[in-house]
C-alpha cells in the first residue's frame, strides 16, 4: 500500500494536497534533525530545505543513523539527503552553511517558507532563528534533547509565546573565590583549570573577564588582593610558556601548586572550617618519570598526574609558538589532557577527589550523553504537531493557536512529576519579552542601491510620517546598540544608510523620545536588501504602532544599561558554557514593569491627538506610504 493512502485517510485528500504543496525549512541535521528528516520525508512535505554547518564526527554515529563510517568529515547536510534518496517522494535541498549567515539566507529567502523546525544545539542560532520567524510571522517548531530530558514547542508569533518569552536556563556558574581559593569539587578544579589557568597560559588575550569585576563573593580584603595578584603572576607565567624553554616547566608547577598554594594557606580565615590544602613538595615535582600513554579510564597517582602535566605542557609550549594562540577543544587530546592533569593535581592539593580522563571530558566540554530515542521521541512529536500547526488535522482543528500543546519529557518541565510526558497548553506571548512584546517589528524592505543613496535624516522621516512619531525620535543601531540619531545628535543625519554601516541584516530600534504622558511605542525594524528591487525602492511595513504611557516604557537609559548587559553575559555564557559568576549575581533581565491586560487594552489608542500635540498632523498619515522611490 502507498505510503500517501494511510496519510490521505488521516488528513483527507484536500489537506494531502495542501502538504504536498509545503514548504518547510529544517535547520541542523544532527540528532534530532537526522530524525526530523526522516519523520517529514514520511509525512511527504513538498519541498524540505536542510540547513547544517558542520560536517559528521564519529562521535555522532551512535544515534545519527543516516550516517556511516564512511561519512566521517562530510557535510551533514548533503549526506543526510543522500541517504533518505531512496524512500524519498519530497524535493530535499541541502545547504552547509551556518543558518546565521545574512549574505547566504537574508531574510526575504526564509518567507518561501511555510513552516520552519529548530533542531539546533546552541542558543545563539535558536535566538537567531526565533527572531526570524517573529519579524516574518512564521510557524517556528523549536526543539532541543539533553539525555532523556526534551521538549518541543510551536511558536506561532503574535499568538503564542516565543522561544525568548521565558528564562532560559544559564550554564552552572561557581563564585570566583571557590575557583581560585576554595575549590571542595572536581568541578571547581575543572572550570580553574579550563576556563583559568587554560586561557591565562595559551590565549593571545590573556584575560577571563572575571577580573574586571568588582564583586569578587567574598569581602575578605585579603582573599581579594590575593586574587588579584594571582592574575598577575600568571601573565608572568605565560613568559615561560613564550620562552619555548621547556626547561622551564618545574617552575610553572612550583608556582600554581607550591607557591601560590602556600599563599592561600597564609590567609587563617580561609581555613577556620575548611580542610587545608596541601601544597606539592619540591621532590614531588622533581621526580619526574616515565610515563605510559594517559588511560582515559582511570585516575592513577598524582605522581602520573604531575609528569603527564609536563609532558603535555611540553607539547603545547611547542604548539603555542607556532600557532600563536590555542583554545581549549575538548576533542583536542593536548588540551583536555593539560586541562585533566592540572585539575587533578589541584583536587589532590585540597583533598578533592581525582577524576579519569573519561570523566573531565564530560564536565569540561559541558558533555550530556545524548539518547537516540529522546530525539526520535521529541522530532515525532514535533513533525506530528506541524500537522495542527498548519491546521490540516479535521478531527483537531486548531480555533485558537493556544489551544496547541508542547511537550516536555521527564526532568525539563518541573511538571511531570512521575509521568514521562507533559503536555501543557501553549501560553500566550509574554508581554514582557523583549523579543515578541517589548516593541513592535517590522522588515523595511530596500534595494542595494537605496542602502547606498538613502540619507539617515531620510529614513527618519519616513518612518516618523509613516507611523506618527513626534519630533523627538531616537534611532539605534540595536545590533550593536550604536546610537545613530537622536534630539541633540544629528551629526550622522547627512550620512547615506550604508555610509554608517546600515546593510542586510541591520536591525534599528526607533523610539519616541517626546517624554509626554503618551509616548508612540518603539518599534524594531529588520533591514532586508533584496537586489530583485528597482533601485530606488524603500517600503516600510504596514503596521500598527500603538500609543503607550510613557511610564510603561523604558527610559532609553534604562534600556541602554540593560540592553548592554544581556548582551555581555550571553556572550560569556557562549564562550565558555560555565561562566564564573560572582556569588549573589543574578542573571540579568531585561526589567519591565508587566503590562496588564487593562492597561494595555487602554494604552492602545491610536487616535491620540490633544490639540497641542506635534502628533496631530501626523497622525492619520496614509496607509499607502510604504512604496518610496527615491532621486
Ligand atoms: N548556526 C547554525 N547553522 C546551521 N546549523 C547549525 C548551527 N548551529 C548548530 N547547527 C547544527 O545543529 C545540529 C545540532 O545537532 P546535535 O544537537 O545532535 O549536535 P551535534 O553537533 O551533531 O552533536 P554533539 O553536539 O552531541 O557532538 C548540528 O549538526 C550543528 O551543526
Ligand atoms: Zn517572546
Amino acid at each position: 500500500m502507498a505510503r500517501e493512502t494511510n496519510l490521505v485517510k488521516i488528513i483527507g485528500e484536500d489537506n494531502f494536497q495542501k502538504l504536498r504543496s509545503s514548504k518547510c525549512l529544517l535547520v541542523g541535521a544532527g540528532g534530532i534533525g537526522s530524525e526530523l528528516l526522516k519523520d517529514l520525508i514520511l509525512m511527504e512535505f513538498g519541498e524540505i530545505h536542510i540547513v547544517d554547518l558542520d560536517t559528521i564526527d564519529l562521535s555522532n554515529l551512535n544515534r545519527q543513523f543516516l550516517f556511516r563510517q564512511k561519512d566521517i568529515k562530510q557535510p551533514k547536510s548533503t549526506t543526510a539527503v543522500k541517504a533518505v534518496q531512496h524512500f524519498n517522494n519530497s524535493k530535499l535541498v541541502p545547504y552547509q552553511e551556518n543558518v546565521m549567515d545574512t549574505s547566504t539566507f537574508p531574510l526575504h529567502w526564509f518567507e518561501q517558507f511555510d513552516i520552519i523546525f529548530n533542531a539546533l544545539d546552541n542558543l545563539a542560532a535558536r535566538r537567531y532563528v526565533n527572531k526570524i520567524s517573529q519579524f516574518l510571522s512564521l510557524p517556528l517548531l523549536e526543539s532541543g534533547t539533553a539525555g532523556f530530558d526534551g521538549y518541543m514547542q510551536p511558536i506561532i508569533p503574535g499568538k503564542t509565546e516565543c522561544f525568548e518569552c521565558t528564562k532560559k536556563e544559564t550554564p552552572k556558574t561557581f563564585p570566583v573565590c571557590t575557583i581560585r581559593s576554595t575549590p571542595s569539587q572536581p568541578i571547581h578544579c575543572i572550570v580553574w583549570a579550563k576556563n583559568f589557568l587554560f586561557n591565562q597560559l595559551f590565549a593571545s588575550d590573556a584575560s577571563t573577564g572575571e577580573d574586571n569585576n568588582n564583586d569578587w563573593g567574598t569581602d575578605d580584603a585579603e582573599e581579594i588582593k590575593r586574587i588579584k595578584q594571582e592574575t598577575n603572576e600568571l601573565h608572568e607565567l605565560q613568559k615561560i610558556v613564550l620562552s619555548k624553554d621547556v626547561s622551564r616547566i618545574p617552575e610553572i608547577l612550583h608556582k600554581l601548586f607550591t607557591q601560590d598554594i602556600n599563599k592561600l594557606l597564609a590567609i587563617e580565615n580561609l581555613w577556620k572550617t575548611r580542610t587545608k590544602p596541601i601544597p606539592l613538595s619540591d621532590s614531588q615535582i622533581k621526580e619526574v618519570f616515565k610515563t605510559n600513554k594517559f588511560d582515559s579510564n582511570s585516575v592513577g597517582t598524582i605522581q602520573e598526574q604531575i609528569s603527564h602535566f609536563i609532558k603535555v605542557t611540553e607539547k603545547l609550549m611547542d604548539r603555542y609558538a607556532k600557532e600563536k594562540q590555542i583554545e581549549f577543544d575538548k576533542d583536542d587530546a593536548d588540551t583536555l589532557e593539560f586541562v585533566v592533569t592540572a585539575a587533578n593535581i589541584r583536587s589532590h592539593i585540597f583533598n578533592i577527589p581525582m577524576k579519569s580522563v573519561f570523566d573531565i571530558k564530560q564536565i569540561a566540554g559541558n558533555i550530556i550523553p545524548a539518547i537516540a530515542t529522546t530525539n526520535a521521541i521529541i522530532a515525532g512529536l514535533s513533525s506530528l504537531v506541524s500537522l495542527r500547526v498548519l491546521n490540516l488535522l479535521k478531527y483537531a482543528p486548531v480555533n485558537e493557536y493556544t489551544d496547541l500543546n508542547m511537550a516536555f519529557t521527564a526532568k525539563a518541565s518541573n511538571l511531570s512529576q512521575n509521568r514521562y510526558l507533559s503536555n501543557p497548553k501553549l501560553a500566550s506571548p509574554n508581554c514582557n519579552c523583549p523579543v515578541c512584546s517589548k516593541v513592535c517589528r517590522g522588515v523595511i524592505r530596500l534595494s542595494s542601491d537605496c542602502l547606498k543613496k538613502m540619507k539617515l535624516s531620510e529614513l527618519v522621516g519616513l518612518i516618523r510620517n509613516k507611523y506618527a512619531y513626534p519630533e523627538d525620535i531616537s534611532l539605534l543601531d540595536a545590533s550593536s546598540q550604536r546610537l545613530l540619531v537622536d534630539y541633540d545628535f544629528e551629526d550622522l543625519n547627512d550620512r547615506t544608510l550604508s555610509e554608517v554601516n546600515l546593510g542586510n541584516g541591520s536591525i534599528i530600534l526607533f523610539s519616541d523620545e517626546e517624554g509626554d504622558t503618551m509616548v508612540r511605542k518603539s518599534i524594531e525594524m529588520y533591514l532586508d536588501v533584496n537586489d530583485e528591487f528597482s533601485p530606488n525602492t524603500c517600503r516600510l511595513p504596514n503596521i500598527k504602532v500603538p500609543l503607550v504611557k510613557s511610564s510603561d516604557s523604558l527610559s532609553n537609559e534604562e534600556e541602554d544599561e540593560k540592553g548592554d548587559d544581556v548582551t555581555t553575559t550571553m556572550k560569556n555564557q557562549e564562550k565558555d558554557g560555565v561562566v564564573i559568576l560572582d556569588e549573589g549575581e543574578d542573571d540579568i533581565v531585561i526589567d519591565i514593569e508587566p503590562l496588564s491586560d487593562s492597561k494595555k487594552r487602554s494604552a492602545d489608542i491610536e487616535d491620540f491627538n490633544g490639540p497641542n500635540s506635534k502628533r496631530t498632523k501626523l497622525a492619520n498619515e496614509s496607509a499607502d506610504f510604504d512604496i518610496v522611490e527615491l532621486d
